[in-house]
């Protein structure tokens, strides 16, 4: 990727200071202002806050506005003949390129700006300015992806891609502030906007290469049951249900990743297929690779329960853990069941997936999948079984997996330090990552394998979208996240053309 000149954004402080409050004593931002300098602040681009110098009374507002999100603050001179640009301003045209974001009609400010190569963007306001150089838009949510149009074109190679993403905000957030969303292009060429379901979604479609979403965050609920098989069983948000369509209409659009794909990892029953199916993997003298012995049920209180157990060659203690694997609050309302009597008023959703509980020193080997690369973190996690059972009497032990999930104390982690914990075999766990990747369909996943004590087995226990990888460090996983979403596109395109 060449390196590209900078970019450079100004907002006119008339942007951001919502009109209706002008008078009051202290000034508000405008709705949807705070998002946009929350996404501004991880964007990569060179952004200022500026106010003509006769706006005393809310500098001090927008001073602490610059400095929250570490922006430049410039106090534009009142306009007074023609020195309407700061020296700074001028000094900025020359080096990169300017963009100058306004709800304040002003043409010869305009045209001052456009005679030293700034374009314009304004926003918002009564009489649309007959400057033709001025791009007008409606609304505050329309200036991301128009900004990253103008930037597209300004940079004019073909290699970028537009990549419009839809996630929830704290994920957006996640994954903004590890600078995983830039509007200043990659280094492999990419551009990143959020997409609005407020607006029009075609018209931003129109504009964007690549959708990266994660469906489960805009899952309203999903019908227990009835097997999951995209879209038989999830309603959607409106927003996402618009997605949906668009793709029906336009099914080479490149989406990552497509529905249909990651509706089985909304199943544990469907997980675990795909776990059994990677069995076949292990090869003498190699550690074993395998899913957890399991059994579906649709209630707790079968009278063939002990029978079927059996049958399933599963035996207490047993993790018990929801069939819906996500998108839903109680997807990870979980239980440590030891003997049969404990499932008697058991509170975890049915149906749900009776699991053998693998005793594996709590220590957990998670592996991330970005592209073609493969990257794993350690992590503690829960203890051996008679540790957990001495603490639970003669109740089942109940938790939440993502918030409440009983993970080994520093003295358990100290006995299982004694213990002659099997080591990891990564070359096995690679290999089953890739026949996963193969399988799936999918550009990004996350799995979880515990290396079982005495049989050393690999066990994958847990297998996710979209995760958020934190553990691995930005500078590998951001490249790798990047090369993922254009080989993603690439492999897409060709099939298209082929
Ligand atoms: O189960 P894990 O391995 O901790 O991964 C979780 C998981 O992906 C979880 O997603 P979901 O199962 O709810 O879809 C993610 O939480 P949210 O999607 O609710 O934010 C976590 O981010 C994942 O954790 P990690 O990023 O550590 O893999
Ligand atoms: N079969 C199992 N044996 C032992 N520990 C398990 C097993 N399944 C899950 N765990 C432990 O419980 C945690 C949560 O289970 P997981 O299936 O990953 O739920 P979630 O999908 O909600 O993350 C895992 O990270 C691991 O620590
Ligand atoms: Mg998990
Ligand atoms: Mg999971």
């Amino acid at each position: 990727m060449a390196t590209e000149r900078p970019v450079r954004l100004v907002l006119d402080a008339s942007l951001l200071l919502d009109p209706v409050g002008a008078g009051a004593p202290v000034p508000t931002l405008r709705p949807g202002a705070e998002a946009l300098l929350r996404r501004l602040r991880h964007s990569n681009l060179g952004v200022a806050i500026c106010h003509p110098e006769e706006m005393p009374t809310t500098s001090g507002f927008l001073e602490m506005a610059a400095d929250l999100n570490s922006f430049g603050y410039i106090s534009l001179p009142a306009p007074t003949g023609n020195h309407l640009l700061n020296e700074l301003m001028l000094e900025w045209s020359r080096t990169s390129s300017c963009f100058y974001a306004t709800s304040t009609v002003d043409e010869d400010l305009f045209s001052e700006l456009q005679s030293h190569n700034w374009k314009v963007i304004a926003v918002d306001n009564e009489c649309g300015t007959k400057d033709s150089g001025v791009v007008n838009i409606g609304k505050l949510q329309e200036l991301l992806i128009t900004l990253a149009t103008l930037i597209k074109k300004e940079i004019a190679s073909s290699s970028i891609l537009m990549v419009g993403y839809a996630m929830k905000p704290s994920r957006e957030e996640d994954f903004a502030k590890r600078g995983a969303f830039p509007l200043y292009p990659s280094q492999n060429g990419l551009i990143f906007v959020p997409l609005s379901f407020e607006l029009p979604l075609a018209s931003q479609l129109q504009e964007v290469d690549i959708i990266l979403h994660k469906m489960t965050d805009e899952i309203i609920s999903i019908d227990p049951n009835c097997s999951i098989s995209f879209p038989r069983g999830i309603s959607f948000s409106a927003g996402m249900s618009e997605v949906i369509r668009f793709m029906e209409e336009y099914p080479d659009f490149c989406i990552i990743d497509p529905f249909k794909n990651i509706s089985p990892l909304l199943d544990r029953l469907q997980i675990q297929e795909i776990l059994v199916r990677l069995q076949e993997l292990g090869s003498e003298g190699r550690p074993k690779l395998r899913a957890p012995h399991s059994l579906k049920v649709i209630n707790f209180s079968g009278s063939e329960l002990q029978k079927q157990l059996a049958e399933a060659n599963l035996s207490f203690p047993l993790i018990v853990k929801p069939q819906v694997a996500c998108g839903v609050a109680d997807a990870h309302n979980m239980a440590l069941v030891f003997q049969i009597e404990e499932f008697s008023n058991l509170s975890v959703p049915l149906p749900a997936i009776l699991q053998e509980y693998i005793d594996h020193g709590s220590k957990i080997y998670k592996f991330y999948v970005i592209g073609d690369k493969v990257f794993h973190a350690v992590k503690t996690s829960m203890p051996n079984a008679n540790l957990l059972k001495s603490s639970s009497g003669d109740e089942p032990l109940t938790f939440n997996s993502l918030k409440t999930l009983p993970v080994a104390t520093k003295e358990q982690l100290l006995l299982n330090r004694a213990q002659d914990n099997k080591s990891l075999n990564i070359g096995v766990v690679e290999e089953a990552a890739k026949l996963l990747k193969e399988s799936l369909g999918l550009t990004i996943f996350g799995f979880d394998v515990v290396v079982q004590e005495g049989s050393g087995d690999h066990v994958i226990v847990d297998l996710n979208y979209l995760p958020s990888f934190k553990e691995v460090p930005d500078s590998e996983a951001m490249p790798a996240f990047w090369d993922a979403i254009r080989q993603s596109y690439e492999s897409k395109k060709g099939k298209v053309q082929t």
